[in-house]
């Protein structure tokens, strides 16, 4: 008994000490729930209101309907029709993901301002982006640093300059046109989004390396380039883990830049050796030189001073190269896949562009082709004008805001938030491009602007290569180079394009393709005919 008691005693007084602690821990516990809880509450009570101060008066959800994270799990997978939704739901509608206050412009006005208000806003790059594009490269740079550096490389792509690359440019078009033949023979319709992948990446190296590059540095470049466009979607995990996306992408993009280091040796020697500038290093090495020797002669003006006469690294114009491959090769991929589709599905356009590809070589099919002539093209240019307007490969461009900006009278975009200029809805505004869903070369030979109904306002609703300070630095090239394909393509192929109901469909992949990655096929054909 006493044993029991005892025990008992003890029991009791374990039980009670046991379930003195476990009271403790509980309200301990309860007290960490509490805590927890409330600073949940805050930070979620937070979220909102700073989301609907900065949303005012424009379009929007009224609450964030998935707290704090908003529409990130939609961002990971964007789809056009939901963008396109989100342009049509106002001028200025907005979201809010992570805290990342994000306002969409959706009229040509208002694009316009964003894009020519360098006081206000400069471009945004996401996170990951200076890391792979390093933080030294000029893309980076604002206001008057930008402009100053711009200055010195507008030049580089000058129709003067294009010129130059002409000829090397010709050589990669005739080699692929030819593998696409012998593809078509071999293969019959294939997926045709790598292979013009690989044909940009290719054009773009030997335009902007010239013979510096090898052939097997190019396939590198080409076959994992796609990695880099991986890693610098707009949401990405901000640190670079190893194997992951951003890892790869920065692992291609410095054994990119390494290529083009070496390439920018080559070319340093070659232009002190006398050589002619035949690519872009060279174009714009030789431009250092003829500076320096001016300064030297005492009649260099300020300009040229400032912005040329001093060595620019071999690692420096690696990287500055690095961002004209970065900012051509998916928009001109995507040029590409919509050109060549619309064209195959328009046999009657593709015998006007015949035709005219005959008459302005005086149907003498040994003319050289030089910049001149493909000036001449005005319907083949018009199809690539048409082509740009109708399916834009950009859809869209991110900026920052530096300082609060009053972008209407009656609403101010806050300091740091993301605000993003379309160029979609201007392109397709049926105020000045009638029919604006329907793809019609005739509207850029009825008027240079694409519009007979409003050619003056018309000129403003061209923002296919942006506008601004950032306006794009490859426009001309890229003109006068599609121009140049479109017409060798179609003189020398029948184009055969299996369409699929997902042929017309928008996919969304830094810039827009068809979602069936563009089935087609080749076929030799007799070129003095139309
Ligand atoms: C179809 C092809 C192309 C399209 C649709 C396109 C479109 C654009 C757009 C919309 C911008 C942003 C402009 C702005 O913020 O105002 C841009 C910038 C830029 N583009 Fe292109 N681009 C194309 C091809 C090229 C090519 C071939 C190059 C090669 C040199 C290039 C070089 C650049 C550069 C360097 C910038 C940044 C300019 C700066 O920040 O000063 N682009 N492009």
């Amino acid at each position: 008994m006493d044993t029991y008691q005892s025990f008992n005693a003890s029991g009791v007084a374990g039980v009670a000490g046991v379930a003195g602690v476990a009271v403790a821990e509980a309200s301990a516990s309860v007290w960490w729930f509490k805590v927890v809880v409330t600073f949940l509450a805050v930070v979620l009570a937070y979220d909102q209101l700073v989301y609907k101060m900065n949303k005012g008066n424009i379009a929007g959800s009224t609450w964030k309907w998935y707290p704090i994270i908003g529409p990130f799990m939609e961002s990971l997978d964007p789809k056009f029709e939901e963008y396109k939704a989100k342009w049509d739901s106002g001028p200025l509608s907005c979201v809010s993901v992570f805290h990342k206050f994000v306002v969409i412009a959706s009229t040509r006005d208002l694009s316009r301002k964003i894009f020519s208000s360098p006081a206000f806003v400069k471009p945004c790059v996401v996170d990951v982006a200076v890391k792979i594009l390093r933080p030294s490269n000029w893309v980076f740079l604002d206001g008057k640093a930008h402009g100053d550096y711009r200055k010195g490389l507008n030049p580089l792509f000058t129709k003067q300059a294009l010129q130059i690359y002409f000829p090397a440019q010709e050589k990669i078009v005739d080699a692929y046109l030819k593998k696409f033949l012998a593809m078509g023979e071999t293969e019959g319709a294939t997926q045709f989004f790598p292979h013009f992948r690989e044909f940009l990446c290719a054009i773009s190296l030997r335009t902007f390396c010239g013979e510096y590059i090898s052939e097997e540095q190019i396939k590198l470049v080409a076959d994992n380039y796609y990695k880099v466009t991986a890693a610098l979607e707009l949401v990405n995990f901000p640190i670079i883990l190893p194997f992951t996306k951003t890892w790869y992408g920065k692992k291609i993009a410095d054994e990119t830049m390494k290529i083009f280091e070496g390439c920018a040796a080559k070319s340093k020697e070659h232009i002190a050796g006398g050589g002619a500038p035949i690519c872009v290093m060279d174009e714009w090495i030789e431009s250092m030189v003829i500076a320096r020797k001016k300064e030297a002669a005492g009649d260099a003006t300020s300009t040229e001073a400032k912005l040329l006469i001093r060595d620019f690294s071999n690692r420096e114009i690696s990287e500055a190269i690095f961002t004209f491959l970065f900012a051509s090769q998916d928009a001109s991929s995507s040029l590409a896949c919509w050109l060549f589709q619309i064209i195959a599905d328009r046999p009657e356009i593709a015998t006007k562009i015949r035709e005219e590809q005959l008459r302005v070589r005086n149907n003498d099919l040994s003319t050289p082709v030089t910049l001149d002539l493909i000036e001449e093209m005005a319907y083949t240019n018009a199809c690539v004008k048409e082509s740009l307007r109708y399916r834009p490969p950009v859809l869209m461009v991110p900026y920052v805001v530096k300082k609060k900006f009053p972008v209407t009278d009656s609403y101010s975009l806050p300091k740091g938030s993301m605000v993003v200029p379309t160029l979609y809805p201007a392109l397709h505004d049926p105020e000045i491009y009638t029919n604006p869903d329907e793809y019609n070369p005739d509207r850029f030979m009825q008027d240079p602007t694409g519009s007979t109904t409003n050619p003056s306002e018309a000129r403003k609703n061209w923002l296919v290569f942006g506008t601004g300070p950032h306006v794009c630095l490859g426009q001309t090239y890229v003109m006068m180079l599609f121009t140049f394909m479109l017409g060798k393509f179609l003189l020398e192929a029948e184009l055969q394009h299996e369409v699929t109901p997902l042929s017309e469909e928008i996919k969304v992949f830094a810039t827009i393709f068809p979602k069936d990655d563009l089935i087609l096929k080749f076929q030799k054909r007799d070129p003095t005919k139309v």
